[in-house]
């Protein structure tokens, strides 16, 4: 198992270690601050995408890494006419054109030594009928220039000599940049490790389909924390839903076979939980990581909703983020917690915050910050109705969170938000594209 250490973090006031409710700025910083960046792996090309490169790519050999033609053709020497000579009869490989030779040629051929350049298919022509002493001849419409030396003939290491840097060390690679390393003739590269990320998803009165009966709740995480997950930057390494009690807590986070091994057999480096954050006997969380030898980081952050929030490290180095049951509050506290520990873990840059405009009066709130979900309209951030610790429906239409301080904030005031990590700049819109705009011109 991978053991990792987990960084010393300031105790100082709002803070790591036993802390009741550190300030919300403080548990982020305190959550980026406890994790030190996984190592590199070695991974296929084609898993390496939106990753960042740990190690350089070079060419291992020129590219091209040998003389090719650019166009169907013939290869000839000289100025023309020429001799068709094939292989076959006198053109065997490693065997050279003479001057007044041609060979037949594809694009992307291995140009014969002693050719001088490529005569496109469409500016020759054969003539003779002898067989096997066929001539080739410009066709009158030739352009000038068409047989000038090197004309459509792509050099050896015309695009870099071997050992040239293709992919500079930390660039976040994007499907060209794989396509150039597979030219380069690497089948994997080494790429900053992302966390795996387990879940464990608890309640034996959560349901997973239909409508749930009283005393239910439909779970609202199984279909989109993993894709959550994967913007802050993490692997969804699977799923597993238990019910209440104190044994199959234990048995979700500990030994083999529990959430810590992700889908291949592979241990997650955070698992995150949900429910059980309360401090009632049926909650957990707590009395598990004790038993597992583990320490609180965070037990709670002063902010609502998402309060009783908390985040572990385990000996062999896991973290564990127990989200609190209500859904809301859960979102909230994954963006606030989750999404810095995940950037710590992947060697990123802290998340930012942008300060917007506040629509809106706040009145104070001494001891703890509000995050309230809000749309972005003309540079305003909008707080959304229906944003109870159990609701989603104000978060559904959001474009970030608002950290509404304890002083509160007035209305055209400067406030600190959170984007949404699912919010893209430029928002994309789900509007029905209407007839006229799918006939209309466009210009890209
Ligand atoms: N006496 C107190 N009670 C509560 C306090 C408190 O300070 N004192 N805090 C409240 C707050 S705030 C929150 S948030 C919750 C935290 O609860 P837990 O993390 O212990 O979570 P549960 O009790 O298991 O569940 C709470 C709520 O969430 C629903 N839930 C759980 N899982 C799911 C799911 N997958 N999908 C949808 N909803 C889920 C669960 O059914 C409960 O309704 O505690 C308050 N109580
Ligand atoms: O603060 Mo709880 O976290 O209301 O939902």
């Amino acid at each position: 198992m991978l053991v990792r250490e987990v960084s010393d973090v300031s105790t100082a006031n709002g803070s790591c270690d036993k802390n009741h409710g550190a300030t919300w700025s403080a548990a982020r910083q305190a959550a980026f601050g406890c994790a030190r960046p996984l190592g590199a792996a070695l991974v296929p090309l084609a898993e390496a995408i939106g990753s960042a490169l740990a190690l350089e790519v070079r060419a291992r050999q020129d590219i091209p890494h040998y003389a090719s033609s650019a166009m169907d053709g013939w290869a000839v020497s000289g100025s023309g006419p020429w001799i068709l000579v094939e292989r076959g009869t006198r053109l065997e490989r490693g065997t050279r054109l003479f001057p007044g030779e041609a060979s037949t040629i594809a694009t992307g051929g291995v140009v014969p030594e002693g050719a001088t350049s490529i005569l496109r298919k469409e500016s020759g022509m054969l003539t003779g009928d002898a067989p096997g002493a066929r001539n080739l001849v410009l066709i009158p419409e030739a352009k000038p220039g068409e047989v000038s030396a090197g004309r459509h003939i792509r050099p050896a290491g015309e695009e870099a000599a071997a050992g040239d840097v293709l992919i500079p060390a930390g660039t976040l690679l994007n499907p060209a940049h794989i396509a150039l390393a597979a030219v380069a003739g690497h089948d994997e590269v080494a790429v900053q490790r992302k966390p795996l990320v387990a879940v464990v998803l608890t309640g034996s009165e959560v349901v997973t389909s239909g409508e749930p009966a009283p005393g239910q709740v439909r779970d609202t995480f199984g279909p989109q924390l993993g894709a959550v997950i994967s913007r802050l930057g993490g692997v969804p390494s699977g799923q597993r839903r238990i019910g209440d009690s104190y044994e199959e807590w234990l048995a979700a986070l500990g030994g083999s076979g529990s959430a810590a091994v992700a889908g291949g057999g592979q241990p997650a480096d955070v698992i995150i939980t949900t429910g059980g954050t309360g401090k009632s006997g049926t909650d957990h969380f707590r009395t598990v990581v004790e038993a597992l030898g583990g320490r609180l980081l965070l037990d709670g952050i002063a902010m609502r909703p998402g309060h009783p929030a908390v985040l572990a490290a385990l000996p062999d180095g896991r973290f564990i983020i127990g989200l609190p049951g209500n859904p809301l509050a859960a979102m909230v506290a994954l963006i606030t917690i989750g999404e810095p520990l995940l950037a710590a873990l992947g060697n990123r840059q802290p998340p930012d915050t942008v300060i917007m405009t506040s629509g809106a009066d706040f009145e104070p709130d001494p001891g703890r910050t509000r995050l309230v979900p809000c749309t972005f309209v003309h540079g305003l951030a909008i707080p959304a109705s229906h944003t109870g610790p159990g609701m989603m429906r104000g978060l559904a239409w959001a474009d970030g969170i608002m950290a509404v301080p304890p002083q509160g904030v007035e209305a055209g005031h400067a406030v600190q938000v959170m984007p949404l990590p699912w919010v893209q700049p430029p928002q994309f819109t789900d509007r029905p594209v209407t007839n006229e705009q799918r006939h209309a011109p466009w210009h890209a």
